[in-house]
């Protein structure tokens, strides 16, 4: 039985250009509750440029709406729940790795004990319980990738979009994160990751591909 409830994802002709360069063009898509849909395509794609524009990161040509409610930029995707877990961790270096996840839920409005528990409940799940109060910057790629999943997770979103979140990680804590990702799909969330690891793709209920931008469904959600 799904946690949340969350409506459609649609994405209609998105486009994302920088200056005359196309990184996407006319990306259609749907994705429903509960399901788990992989990104893939090449080095340049345009996976992250697509994710970011359902973020509402990106300047996008066409339409993202999550039911009724377009998306309109970034604060409004937050607003209606879509999270990010992006490539490369984007960490704080100088902040612990409880801050790095606790930070983004005060500033949702979390109590700081509410916080603080979710945020040590989002580490112990990748693994991380015993560096909670290590900077960021003391810890590996792969566990400041984790945290950067563990950041991503603790918000709870109705719609995940997760950016090569396995590129750091050995075959076991890959695979303790895509059954993290999973499990948010079972929570009823809707979640999208972009990957160019096949296996971490076939893991996913559908996938779509990205080849300069231009985006071909390769296996729908049964
Ligand atoms: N901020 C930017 N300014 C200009 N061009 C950009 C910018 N971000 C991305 N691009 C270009 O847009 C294209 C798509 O990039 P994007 O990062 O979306 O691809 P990707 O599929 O995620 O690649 P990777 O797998 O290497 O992360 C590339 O040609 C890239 O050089």
């Amino acid at each position: 039985m799904a946690e949340v409830e969350v409506p459609p994802l649609v994405l209609d002709a998105v486009s994302v250009r920088y200056g005359s360069a196309v990184a996407v063009e006319s990306a259609s898509l749907e994705a429903y509750a509960g399901e788990f849909i992989a990104v893939t395509g090449h080095s340049g794609a345009g996976k992250s440029s697509l994710l970011w524009a359902v973020a509402g990161a990106v300047a996008a040509g066409g339409s993202v709406r999550l039911g009724d409610a377009e998306v309109r930029d970034r604060d409004h995707a937050a607003s209606l729940g879509i999270e990010v877990i992006p490539q490369g961790s984007a960490l704080a270096l100088l902040l612990s790795a409880r801050e790095n996840v606790e930070l983004p839920l005060l500033a949702k409005g979390l109590s700081v004990s509410d916080a603080r528990q979710r945020a040590g409940l989002a580490l112990a799940s990748v693994g991380l319980e015993e560096s909670g109060s290590h900077l960021a910057e003391e810890l590996s790629g792969g566990q400041q990738q984790r945290v950067a999943v563990a950041r991503g997770l603790a918000l709870a979103g109705r719609v995940l979009l997760a950016d090569e979140p396995t590129s750091e990680l050995d075959h076991d804590n890959r695979e303790r994160v895509l059954a993290l990702l999973r499990a948010e799909a079972d929570r009823g969330a809707i979640v999208v990751m972009a990957t160019h690891d096949p296996e971490a793709a076939a893991q996913a209920d559908g996938e779509v591909r990205l080849d300069d931008g231009r985006c071909e469904t390769v296996r729908v959600p049964r």
